[in-house]
């Protein structure tokens, strides 16, 4: 079995940064060799895991590609961000094994996990267990997932599904607006489900400036996800003042 090296790595992070920076790379959207030159330049600012995936991302060999070549020479873990079970590939450290708990598709409740269990376990990931909850519409993570997503305005909601996470046993919960979200979760929501849920909290989608990660990380996310932000040519430098920002901002 894969134990449980990745949530102790994240756990002694927390312990000296306030809020981790997670840099999702998209396998469809960049090529291996930006890739990883991305995810070294990434590590050197202070990011402490690099996300793999894409809601459309079903090329799994092209995934399993980009994955294992990022990998060389790199500190910081590679978690896998899977979209489907295409997204289980060999090489990396972990996996977000995620329910999209407000989906109205059993499939990406608990049979997307159970197609793709077996690969984990013969892979040797080690399976982070996550509620995946989609806030908003109008997102691919929305439509591929078939999610009814919680309202904006609607924190309590949020909570609730994070407080029934927290019963059925799973340790995170990733508040997703959508990748290139126009709206960002509000730091109202992440305050609610922070008092409610006692585990590591993940919040993506929209995040691109200073002002946005630390009110998200001061309202007591964990980590914190970006991945449009880069692929739209943002610069490190200015990744950089964000990854501070969050990381001495509670
Ligand atoms: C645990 C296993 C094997 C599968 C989980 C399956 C689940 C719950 C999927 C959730 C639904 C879904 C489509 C999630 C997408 C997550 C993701 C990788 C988002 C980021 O990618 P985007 O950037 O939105 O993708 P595109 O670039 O393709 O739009
Ligand atoms: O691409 P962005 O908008 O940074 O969102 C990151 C992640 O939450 C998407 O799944
Ligand atoms: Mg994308």
């Amino acid at each position: 079995m894969a134990g449980d090296k990745v949530e102790s790595f994240l756990k002694s992070e927390l312990k000296k940064k306030n809020t981790l920076l997670f840099v999702l790379i998209d396998s469809e959207v960049s090529n291996l060799e930006a890739s990883s030159k991305l995810a070294k330049d990434v590590e050197k600012i202070g990011a402490s895991a690099i996300l793999v995936g894409g809601s459309s991302a079903t090329d799994q060999i092209e995934m399993a590609q980009v994955v294992k070549g990022i990998k060389k020479g790199l500190k910081i873990p590679i978690i896998l961000f899977p979209g489907n079970v295409t997204g289980v590939v060999p090489d990396a450290d972990a996996i977000l094994f995620s329910s999209l708990m407000n989906s109205e598709n059993p499939y990406f409740i608990t049979q997307a996990q159970a197609l793709g269990a077996p690969s984990v376990l013969k892979f040797g990931l080690e399976p982070l267990p996550t509620a995946y909850l989609v806030i908003g519409d109008g997102t691919s993570a929305w439509f591929v997932g078939s999610a009814r997503g919680i309202p904006f305005e609607k924190p309590k909601i949020a909570a609730a599904y994070s407080l029934a996470a927290q019963f059925l046993g799973m340790r995170f919960v990733y508040l997703e607006a959508g990748s290139g979200a126009k709206t960002h979760v509000t730091p109202e929501m992440v305050k609610t489900v922070r008092h409610a849920f006692n585990g590591f909290l993940i919040v993506g989608g929209g995040i691109k400036d200073v002002k946005t990660a630390e009110s998200l990380a001061k309202a007591g996310a964990d980590a914190l996800v970006i991945g449009t932000f880069l692929e739209k040519g943002g610069s490190i430098k200015k990744l950089e003042e964000i990854a501070k920002a969050i990381q001495r901002s509670k």
